[in-house]
């Protein structure tokens, strides 16, 4: 048998019918966590600025893209098979390598290559940056209105959200850490992820991680649609209601660039049960309401309870120290 095909929905963002569209979100959330959506407002030449600056950069030297290595703030250059910190995948690294943009609107830790060899990279990623948090705020106020709350509920914010632009080299590669793929089998953790790809495969998700074996579904490329994900967070406010699917990317022996956008609410969210998500016969399965100090911070905590080590609240405000080198 080959590999078989996901049939994610595909929700029209430009779509009139709210009440349809919003219907579609909630079944695409309780089925799947992924879904497509069209008509989502980053225009071509956007989208095509953004992987020929990421293409250019990814070509350098290694040398010349460690001079912009991540920052104390995870910001910057970060090399392949770099960090695996995620539960599934046993603490293999991944393959890609990747660039990781934040908004930089009030106090700017971003890492930007030379406005010499460079000179539309900065202005290319914000306006990629600036899209697609439009985007994922009209997302955000249909998964509001699924949830019976105010189209205004979820709040994108830009203090945590990162740009990260992600390039497969496809090659096997000797890999420190043990890894075969160019992304192990990992869930997002923050609310929402918009990811757009340059069409060539690998993306595959697993809706029952439980299964053995697992059953892995091919994500295929839809020309102009971006594929939509929730993580972590939005599972646990959503009281695991909508899911926060396992996914992979495989090395396919061909390179492959793609966008990621990892959206997240401000960092004084207090993320509590959502109302329409709990009741006598389905309790809050998390008892403590967190806030989210910071997202590394969000991650430590993740990835302890993850182990169910740990779940104590106490471990949020912790600084993520987890990359290993
Ligand atoms: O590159 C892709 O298609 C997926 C990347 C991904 O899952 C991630 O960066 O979290
Ligand atoms: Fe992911």
């Amino acid at each position: 048998m080959g590999p078989v095909s996901a049939d994610l929905p595909v929700i029209d963002l430009a779509s009139p019918d709210i009440a349809a569209a919003t219907k579609s979100i909630r079944k695409a959330l309780v089925d799947y966590g992924f879904l497509y959506v069209i008509n989502h407002g980053i225009d071509d030449a956007t989208m095509k600025s953004v992987y020929a600056e990421s293409k250019k950069f990814f070509e350098q030297s290694m040398e010349e893209k460690m001079a912009l290595e991540k920052n104390s703030s995870h910001r910057g250059y970060i090399r392949p098979d770099f960090e695996g910190f995620e539960a599934d995948a046993g603490g293999k690294g991944d393959l890609l390598e990747c660039f990781h943009i934040g908004s930089g609107k009030s106090q700017d830790v971003n890492q930007w290559p030379s406005a010499e060899r460079f000179p539309s990279w900065k202005e290319t990623m914000e306006k990629y940056y600036d899209c697609a948090m439009a985007t994922s705020k009209k997302i955000m106020s249909l998964i509001a209105l699924s949830l019976d709350l105010d189209a205004e509920f979820f709040q994108p914010d830009g203090s945590e959200t990162i740009l990260r632009p992600i390039h497969y080299s496809g090659n096997a590669m000797e890999s420190k850490y043990g890894s075969d793929h160019g992304a192990n089998a990992h869930t997002d953790y923050g609310m929402l992820t918009l990811l757009s790809t340059d069409g060539t495969p690998g993306l595959q998700i697993c809706r029952d991680k439980d299964a053995r074996p697992q059953l892995w579904e091919d994500v295929h490329h839809i020309q102009g649609a971006l594929v939509v994900n929730i993580g972590d967070l939005l599972e646990r406010w959503t009281n695991n209601v909508y899911r926060s699917t396992l996914h992979r990317v495989l090395m396919v022996g061909k390179e492959r660039y793609s966008v990621a956008f990892f959206v997240w609410p401000s960092p004084d969210t207090m993320v509590t049960c959502i109302e329409s998500c709990c009741s006598e016969a389905n309790p809050p399965r998390s008892s403590s309401i967190i806030k989210i100090f910071d997202m590394f911070g969000y991650l430590s905590y993740l990835m302890l309870s993850k182990s169910d080590t740990f779940s104590d609240i106490r471990l949020l405000g912790v600084m993520n120290t987890w990359s290993r080198d």
